[in-house]
């Protein structure tokens, strides 16, 4: 997952700065305030953020002296400007000096988050964060995963389209990653688009570029990702979500194998491969209207179906280990374990998150679980263990004690009812007896059983030990 951008706001109002922050905070932004140009420029010698949002009247300089000070370095960050003595010869000033918006004062908090939101997409390539090296290993020894290794095997001469399926989090990226890898075309970009998250009015030239005033805020022409995955690979994530208008014209450059920018004369070569995704059911989609049916089968020339977590608990095991090492590296902790009953506990889980929920879960232990080790009671408390007393039919420690037996089962263990019996007994007596505060005929009361029974079992118990 990328991180969230980072956004900077300059304004010498303290009331400005509260509001801002607290609205593109909650949209989810990274947000740090500045009240001086001073202050800003400071802070750029050390970092950058994806998007600057500034007032021009500032108490020690004009504001706009930031887009000069970013043009001698070559650095392309979309400046936002704000006024609240705005008149028309500011706001061209403001445009001619570059700025990617102007807003007058007061202005819409909905106007400030669509403004950013439109920066943050149309940020210059060369200013989005350097995506994260990813760890390309892709983990999986259960039978459905190897069948998904030889599909990625057996295509890994062919440049087809290919149709990723699955949950959310079930691994459809990384899969997306390998066949890129492992194709023809492995020496070019991986360029991967989420399509559910580019609001729709700006996804076609989020995909195809677009030219220099094309529409209101495309100030600079701009490559897009067709143009940026050229030779390589292009990713389009949850394709579901396309809008009709765009699916057409995604058909016509697929089919054509040529395009043009919005707004534009050159006729640019579709030289990508394409690999789209989706959580959605396509075919209910096509049923109903929302989705092309030539699209579909453009896209979907093979498909690849990604089984959900829970269909291949034999994965977890090696998938926890791997993400408990991955987090340990990056945080810069120790590597953490997981003891045997912590991994039959998270075999029985049904990860509606499938396995980014577990990665998220290992990343979680390894700041939080006390030990080297790992016990169930250090698992997040939505994965704690609800008792019997509930009175469900699928209560999890039955769910607990399956996963149990199934992996005891293929390791020759003998005496399985023998063993769980005599836990079982162990528990019911102990928290009875401590319920009753010893009392034997109490606690026999309460169990169910004689009262001779239970002084006989303990009687064994004892001569046991
Ligand atoms: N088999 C695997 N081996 C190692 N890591 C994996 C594997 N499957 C998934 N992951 C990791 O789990 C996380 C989620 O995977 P990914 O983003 O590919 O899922 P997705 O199906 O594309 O999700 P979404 O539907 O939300 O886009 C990623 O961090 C990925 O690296």
């Amino acid at each position: 997952m990328s991180e969230r951008p980072l956004v900077w706001v300059n304004d010498d109002d303290e009331a400005i700065r509260f509001v801002l922050e607290r609205a593109l905070s909650r949209a989810e932004y990274r947000v740090s305030t500045f009240s001086t140009v001073g202050e800003l420029n400071e802070a750029l010698t050390k970092g950058s953020p994806d998007v600057i949002l500034t007032d021009i009247r500032l108490p020690d300089a004009d504001g706009l002296t930031v887009l000069d000070a970013l043009r001698a370095e070559q650095r392309e960050i979309p400046v936002i400007a704000m006024t609240g003595f705005s008149d028309l010869d500011q706001a061209v000033t403001a445009f001619q000096k570059g700025v990617f918006d102007y807003l007058p004062k007061p202005f819409d908090l909905d106007q400030v988050l669509s403004t950013v939101a439109s920066a943050v997409v149309h940020r210059p390539a060369s200013t989005r964060p350097a995506p994260k090296e990813p760890d390309s290993r892709m983990i999986g020894d259960s039978p459905a995963m190897q069948e998904v290794f030889r599909t990625i095997g057996r295509l890994s001469r062919s440049n087809i389209s290919v149709l990723i399926t699955g949950e959310t989090g079930s691994g459809k990226e990384v899969v997306a990653r390998a066949l890129h890898e492992h194709s023809p075309r492995s020496g070019g970009p991986f360029v991967a688009i989420n399509t559910a998250a580019i609001p729709s009015e700006l996804l076609e030239s989020e995909l195809f570029g677009h030219e220099r005033g094309s529409f209101t805020g495309a100030h600079s022409r701009r490559h897009g990702r067709f143009e940026e995955a050229a030779g390589g690979t292009l990713f389009l994530d949850e394709i579901g979500d396309m809008p009709l208008t765009l699916q057409t014209r995604l058909l016509r450059v697929l089919a054509e194998g040529d395009y043009y920018r919005v707004g534009g004369r050159d006729l640019l070569k579709a030289d990508v491969r394409v690999i789209a995704a989706t959580h959605q059911n396509l075919d209910a989609h096509i049923s109903d209207g929302s989705f092309r049916e030539d699209l579909y089968h453009r896209l979907n020339v093979i498909t690849i179906s990604m089984p959900p977590l829970r269909e291949r608990t034999s994965d977890i095991p090696a998938l926890a280990e791997h993400f408990l090492e991955q987090a340990a590296i990056e945080m810069g902790l120790e590597v953490k374990t997981l003891r045997p009953e912590t991994i039959s506990l998270l075999k029985s889980q049904p990860w509606p998150g499938n396995v980014r929920q577990l990665q998220n879960v290992c990343q979680q232990l390894c700041v939080m679980a006390p030990g080297e080790q790992v016990f169930p009671e250090d698992l997040p408390a939505e994965l704690s263990v609800a008792g019997p007393s509930q009175g469900r039919d699928d209560d999890p420690w039955q769910e607990h004690l399956r996963a149990w037996v199934r992996e005891a089962l293929p390791t020759g263990q003998q005496d399985l009812m023998v063993t769980v019996r005599d836990d079982m007994e162990q528990v019911l007596f102990e928290e009875a007896l401590d319920y009753t505060g010893g009392k034997r005929v109490d606690a026999a009361r309460v169990l169910g059983v004689g009262r001779n029974t239970l002084t006989r079992k303990l009687k064994d118990r004892d001569d046991e030990d």
